[in-house]
């Protein structure tokens, strides 16, 4: 089975057109304000109508989000799922408020956090972020990529945390995910990819099963 990825927190043209050539599934458009990646709605809708007509599809990122926040990013950027960092509730809420795809965030240090009912399309199974961390992802931290050899996981998932060229087959070997996120791991400076480190992360994902 083909290994899913989403790279995340894209801010630029350049970063994104590399995710678009080398066939990413999933672009990531972040509406955390705190966030080094955040992009105001109006440039993102630029950068989301960039991926239309190609097979690439449009993630918006919200921690915590109102429902006034949602619903102002979507009256302003064609987004096809919202990822979001919040309570399996609030999700369930904003999924009926917005109509979209929803995913929905999991830290994850050991295999006693990883759910086994599920109410959202789909699960991002992540590294938990420092108690002192200024922001819940988007932090290069890994989680122990075993834990979830073996689990059955009660939705589609797909694995965040730590991920780079380097290390992306092994994690996706060691952990089974079907699918694997980065943002931190293939950039030069935060929301500025590295288009060689695009392709290497995508070409990596791709062949770890079959290596
Ligand atoms: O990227 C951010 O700044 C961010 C902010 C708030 C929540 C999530 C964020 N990023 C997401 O975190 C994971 C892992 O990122 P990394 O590869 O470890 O840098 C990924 O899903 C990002 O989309």
């Amino acid at each position: 089975m083909n290994v899913g990825v989403k790279i995340c927190g894209l801010t630029e043209e350049r970063g994104l057109d590399a995710c678009l050539e080398y066939g990413a599934d999933w672009i990531g458009l972040n509406f955390f304000a705190k966030s080094p990646r955040y992009v105001m709605p109006v440039r993102a809708a630029e950068l989301a109508r960039r991926t239309r007509g190609t097979c690439s599809v449009c993630v918006g990122l919200f921690v915590e989000p109102t429902d006034a926040e949602v619903t102002a990013v979507l009256d302003t950027v064609p987004l096809d799922v919202l990822q979001l960092y919040t309570s399996p509730e609030r999700a369930a809420a904003l999924a009926r408020l917005s109509g979209k795809e929803i995913w929905l965030s999991c830290p994850v240090s050991s295999r006693a956090d990883l759910p086994v009912q599920c109410g959202v399309q789909r699960l991002v199974i992540e590294s938990r972020a420092p108690k002192d961390a200024s922001r819940p992802g988007g932090n290069g931290l890994t989680l122990p990529w075993d834990v979830t050899a073996g689990w059955l996981a009660p939705a589609p998932w797909i694995l965040a945390g730590g991920l780079t060229p380097e290390n992306v087959g092994q994690a996706v070997r060691m952990s089974d995910a079907p699918a694997v996120d980065v943002a931190s791991g293939v950039e030069s400076a935060p929301g500025i990819k590295t288009p060689a480190a695009v392709k290497q992360f995508i070409e990596r994902a791709r062949s770890a099963r079959i290596a």
